[in-house]
């Protein structure tokens, strides 16, 4: 049974006008898992205006109100778990494993932003004129357009949606079309925990037309996007046109560095995990594997291996390590990637291949590739390629590593393998990363700690943890006197 995902606006699901979308199984390309709304500027118009209409009222319900909602969307995920991780491994590909951990980490964020009322909320600073009080205090910043992408769709639109509301703010949402049917399941939870009317609103839609209608909307006061650069920079430009604040987490080139003192176990685990978990298809992926001369040979002969051993296959099999690419058109970005890596002179080592065997026919597979004789300047070394493929680099000491390693223009998140507590510390003060990992894997971040990048990996204040706050809100300087 095919899941029919209507729009959420002022408190009422709604259809639209205008035609369905349907959304694929990328396991299964036959297999439709449900249908979505393909939205007008005028469902954009009437969710912006439902969430400013209401926008006064939710700030002044005060936090433990805002927190105890908080708390019971959680719970109400935590009840429909396997069926929200089932519907996104069914929809974007992700194993199940994955998406049942995807979807924990989206009821962890909530229960940690439902708690933000116990903690501060300003400062005490003391005044000049001593008979003054002087404090600040935070303000939500109104009416949020939040835009996502299809690789997380649980928690990427929860770690944008939890903040805003607990800070006050209301909220109007549109998930990437890859993977709306998963992020509508989460939007059903909202509207079951008791969601007041006007608070999130959830349009589904096209980029291009639905995006750009809530970007470009003047009744928005910020907007919080994750995608690609390219739609960033459309966001950006929106943002500074009608002068509302904006945050953008984009796309990375993330090296991964391999010291001849690393722990090679420990290495190959880190990046075959970073770089082909979700198919590679994270903004954190290793893509870059930037190797000292003296274990080369022993670190790449283990990546090959280890790649040829990878199980491709349907995300909802126990058996299966990598899931498909979520989309054809990804696929082809990836196998098109292949070809370009080949054409620059790169030696292809192991996998780039479309694969069909079997019951993969119906799916966009592709086996987790290795390049070696990769140069700091080729394509393959410098553009986001969003899938299952590594460039090996050899470099000669950890100079030059971490030279190679900031020679892109991204710069979201890095690591580096070594037992050297000099060489580590040379790394942490030169390499020009919003994460900075030693000894462990590129991917993964923590919900407690800001996430984000340097360069064109993101723009605007960082999100997650405390971090949030500084989007969310805009802060107010008191001064009291008697
Ligand atoms: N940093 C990250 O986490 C991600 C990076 N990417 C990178 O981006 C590449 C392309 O992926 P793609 O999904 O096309 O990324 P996009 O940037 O196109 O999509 C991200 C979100 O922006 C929306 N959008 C698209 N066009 C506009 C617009 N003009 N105005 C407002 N919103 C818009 C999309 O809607 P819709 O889905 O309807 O088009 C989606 O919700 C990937 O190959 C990868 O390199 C992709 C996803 C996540
Ligand atoms: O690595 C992670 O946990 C998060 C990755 C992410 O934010 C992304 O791919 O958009």
């Amino acid at each position: 049974m095919t899941i029919e995902a209507k729009n959420y606006i002022d408190g009422q699901w709604v259809t639209s006008e205008n035609e369905i979308i349907k959304s694929y199984n990328p396991a299964n390309f036959d297999e439709a898992i449900g249908e979505m709304q393909s939205s007008t500027e005028k469902d954009i118009d009437l969710a912006v205006e439902a969430a400013k209409r209401v926008s006064k009222q939710w700030k002044r319900t005060g936090y433990v109100e805002r927190g105890n909602f908080l708390y019971k969307v959680a719970d109400e995920i935590e009840k429909n778990l396997n069926e929200i991780a089932e519907t996104l491994t069914k929809e974007m590909g992700k194993t199940l494993t994955e998406a049942i951990g995807e979807t924990k980490r989206g009821i962890a964020i909530l229960r940690y932003y439902a708690s933000e009322g116990m903690r501060k909320q300003g400062d005490v600073i003391p005044a000049t004129d001593q008979e003054a009080l002087m404090y600040t205090k935070r303000e939500p910043i109104g009416v949020v357009g939040i835009i996502t992408p299809w690789n997380f769709p649980v928690a990427i639109p929860i770690w944008k949606i939890a903040p805003a509301l607990i800070y006050g703010n209301t909220v109007v949402f549109k998930p990437a079309t890859e993977s709306a049917i998963t992020a509508f399941k989460v939007v059903e939870c909202f509207v079951k925990a008791g969601l007041p009317k006007g608070v999130l609103n959830f349009i589904t839609g096209a980029g291009r037309t639905v995006g750009n209608a809530l970007i470009s909307n003047e009744n928005i006061d910020g907007i919080s996007f994750t995608g690609s650069d390219s739609t960033g920079k459309l966001v950006a430009e929106a943002a500074t046109r009608n002068s509302v604040k904006f945050q953008l987490e984009m796309g990375g080139k993330n090296p991964v560095i391999v010291m001849d003192d690393a722990n090679l176990e420990d290495a190959v685990n880190g990046i075959m995990s970073g770089a082909f978990k979700s198919t590679g298809q994270k903004c954190t992926a290793t893509s870059r594997v930037i190797v000292e001369e003296g274990i080369y040979e022993k670190l790449k002969d283990r990546l090959v291996n280890e790649s040829k051993n990878i199980k491709v296959g349907n995300g909802l099999e126990e058996s299966t390590w990598m899931g498909p690419c979520v989309s054809e058109s990804q696929m082809n970005t990836v196998l098109d990637y292949i070809s370009i890596g080949q054409n620059e002179g790169a030696k292809l080592l192991v996998g780039g291949e479309r694969l069909t065997e079997g019951e993969l026919k119906k799916g966009y597979y592709v086996s987790p590739a290795v390049f070696e004789n990769v140069h700091s300047e080729m394509r393959i070394a410098n553009e986001e390629i969003f899938g299952p493929v590594i460039a090996l680099i050899k470099v000669k000491n950890i100079t030059e590593a971490i030279e190679a390693a900031n020679s892109t223009r991204y710069g979201l998140s890095a690591s580096l393998y070594t037992s050297n507590i000099a060489k580590a510390l040379e790394y942490i003060e030169d390499i020009e990363s919003g994460m900075v990992r030693v000894n462990a894997e590129s991917a993964g971040v923590e919900l407690q700690a800001p996430f984000g990048g340097t360069k064109f990996s993101s723009a605007g204040s960082k999100e997650q943890g405390e971090a949030a706050k500084e989007f969310y809100t805009t802060s107010k300087t008191v001064l009291i006197r008697g």
